[in-house]
């Protein structure tokens, strides 16, 4: 469909705000053969001009995919993120086969056990986007094919990431449980504190930022229950420690001495150093 059809008088289009991102506005005028801009009004009624990015239809609002959108740029991206987290409290959404997350700073009872069973066995478009859906989808395609397979997890300083690991590695533990040592997913999932203990530290965008990179193996028998795991560590940070906030119980003096006291405060939970880190 070409530029001027369009830019009809009516079309309901996205202008950059510097308030709220984007703001929904609607086509006064149609384009006309030559004009440099587009005459807009905003929904409190002020006009504006500009070249704005178009709006989905209402019926696409909210949609689970985002391929599925007629028109896909930032506005859209972020108003359907939006609209589906504020009027559905979902977290989860499709862009094909990654699965977008948004982190809801509270827990929601979408991780119980009943939750892992009914994602169980069943194929990642037919149930609604979910961390277990790629889970089950990795875990389905790791079992039909005899091959390795690989989540890659990424995203700001805060987003989740961890905690999208967790959940991932909770499913597995569950639906691959292990076969004669029953407490190995436990074990495998109870290393995370330990790991956080020596790795973590607090920062201006996460009270538990990783401060290293992490490769987790998790190793699967011929029956595809779980029979160990492996962590490497990667970009361990030093850069990031920078001073000591608070009143000075320790003077941190290297890393190590900083992850030190971290550990001890994690693992004991006595007020020990609080490091800050950048971002
Ligand atoms: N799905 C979720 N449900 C509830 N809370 C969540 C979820 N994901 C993240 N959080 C909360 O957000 C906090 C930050 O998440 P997390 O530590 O996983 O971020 P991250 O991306 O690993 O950050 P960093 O890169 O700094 O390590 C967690 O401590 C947790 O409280």
């Amino acid at each position: 469909m070409g530029f001027p059809r369009l830019f009809l008088q009516g079309t309901r289009v996205w202008i950059p705000d510097c308030l709220e991102v984007w703001k929904s506005a609607e086509l006064t005028r149609g384009y006309e053969e030559g004009d440099s801009f587009l005459h807009l009004r905003l929904e409190d009624g002020s006009v504006r001009q500009g070249l704005p990015f178009l709006r989905n239809p209402d019926y696409l609002s909210g949609e689970n995919d985002l391929v599925a959108l007629s028109y896909l740029h930032e506005p859209a991206v972020l108003h359907t993120l939006r609209a589906r987290f504020l009027e559905t409290n979902t977290i989860y959404t499709y862009c094909g086969i990654i699965l977008v997350a948004i982190n809801p700073y509270k827990q929601l009872p979408i991780y119980e056990e009943p939750v892992i069973y009914a994602y169980s066995d069943q194929n990642m478009g037919d149930m609604d986007p979910h961390i277990f859906a790629v889970a089950e989808d990795a875990y389905k395609q790791m079992s039909r094919n005899n091959k390795n397979q690989s989540l890659i997890i990424s995203g700001e300083s805060g987003a989740g990431k961890t905690a999208s690991a967790k959940y991932a590695m909770r499913y597995f533990a569950l639906v691959g449980g292990s076969l004669g040592d029953s407490s190995m997913e436990e074990k495998v999932l109870a290393s995370s504190p330990i790991m956080e203990a020596f790795g973590n530290a607090k920062t201006t965008r996460n009270d538990n930022s990783s401060r290293f990179g992490k490769y987790v193996e998790i190793c699967f028998s011929h029956e595809y229950h779980i029979v160990g795991a492996a962590m490497k560590t990667y970009l361990l940070e030093k850069s990031r420690l920078t001073f000591q906030v608070g009143p000075p119980l320790w003077v941190v003096q290297s890393w190590e001495a900083a992850r030190l006291g971290w550990a001890l405060y994690r693992t004991s939970q006595t007020r020990a150093v609080e490091m800050d880190g950048r971002t």
